[in-house]
């Protein structure tokens, strides 16, 4: 697993406040990490971080170099453009030629299901409006999207779709940053949830009353390349523990267990048995 982006005790301070206390992370490639926290716990303001938008008062952010698309959560309402010529000038102004930006901007409507419209972006619905503002993101095809509650305002049918869409960019491999109140999105999309509380960053595991959750406990010999047990622990936040010399256990959500099992093995682990934890349910946590 390669790592993408590592932040060392970075902070942020805004009009002298601190909004962010030396966060330390690391997001790994093709792995969707949802970010959470209460109203003002400065979720969007460690996405602009992370996408580069705006730079951090203190400590580092090494990231891979690759393209970022961001979508912000307030997409600009009075654009007079249609869909179709500001995604097409957007492509221009980023060095693509007539031809390819027209294509690409095509592909774009096809994927999203969209209708090309006579209407400007103004008059459009906010459904449309998001979906043009993902389509921005995507337009030069970034391997990180950033998104800052993507669902935010949105009803019920185009939640849906727009959550479908991320989920088949997720299947494609790309890695997927996002913020969202809604616990249900977060644990069906996320492979990682991280927790931002008086400006710390915090791992977590979701569970709300809305999402039934099961439980795996593995058990295997210790790895022959033990950093594995540190990375799972960094990227799922959980660590193991230990029976005796040889021989660990996991308890974990039955949603990750294929992964860690995989880990495991490929780390020179065998794996002595998995069993599941029946109506055993995660700590709550109340955003
Ligand atoms: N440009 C700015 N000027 C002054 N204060 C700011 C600015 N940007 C953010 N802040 C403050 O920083 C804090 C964190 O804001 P941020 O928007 O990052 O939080 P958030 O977790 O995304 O909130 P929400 O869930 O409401 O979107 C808030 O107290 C906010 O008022």
């Amino acid at each position: 697993m390669s790592i993408l982006m590592q932040g060392k005790n970075m902070s942020k301070n805004i009009n002298k406040k601190r909004i962010l206390q030396n966060l330390n992370f690391t997001f790994y490639q093709q792995k969707t990490v949802a970010i959470i926290g209460a109203n003002g716990s400065g979720k969007s303001t460690l996405l602009r971080i992370l996408a580069g938008i705006t730079l951090p008062s203190s400590g580092t952010i090494q990231r891979k170099h690759i393209r970022i698309g961001y979508v912000p959560e307030q997409f600009p309402p009075n654009i007079m453009f249609t869909g179709f010529n500001y995604l097409y000038h957007l492509g221009r102004i980023g060095g693509l030629s007539r031809e390819v930006a027209k294509e690409r901007v095509g592909q774009l409507f096809d994927q999203f299901n969209f209708t090309a419209q006579i209407e400007v972006i103004k008059y459009y619905s906010k459904g449309m409006r998001q979906k043009i503002n993902i389509m921005q993101a995507l337009l030069h095809q970034p391997a990180l999207l950033i998104l800052d509650e993507p669902l935010s305002g949105l009803d019920e049918s185009v939640q849906l779709e727009v959550e479908s869409m991320l989920y088949q960019l997720k299947q494609q491999g790309l890695t997927i940053l996002f913020t969202c109140h809604d616990l249900p999105l977060v644990h069906r999309l996320a492979d990682r949830t991280v927790t931002l509380q008086n400006g710390k960053l915090m791992e977590s595991v979701i569970t709300c009353d809305h999402v039934e959750e099961s439980l795996v406990t593995i058990e295997s010999t210790l790895p022959a390349d033990v950093s594995i047990l540190t990375q799972i622990s960094a990227i799922y936040g959980i660590d193991h523990e230990t029976i005796h010399k040889n021989k660990i256990q996991f308890t974990i959500s039955s949603r990750q267990s294929d992964e860690i099992i995989a880990l495991l093995i490929q780390s020179g682990a065998s794996i002595y048995s998995v069993w599941s934890v029946q109506q055993k349910a995660f700590s709550m946590y109340e955003v």
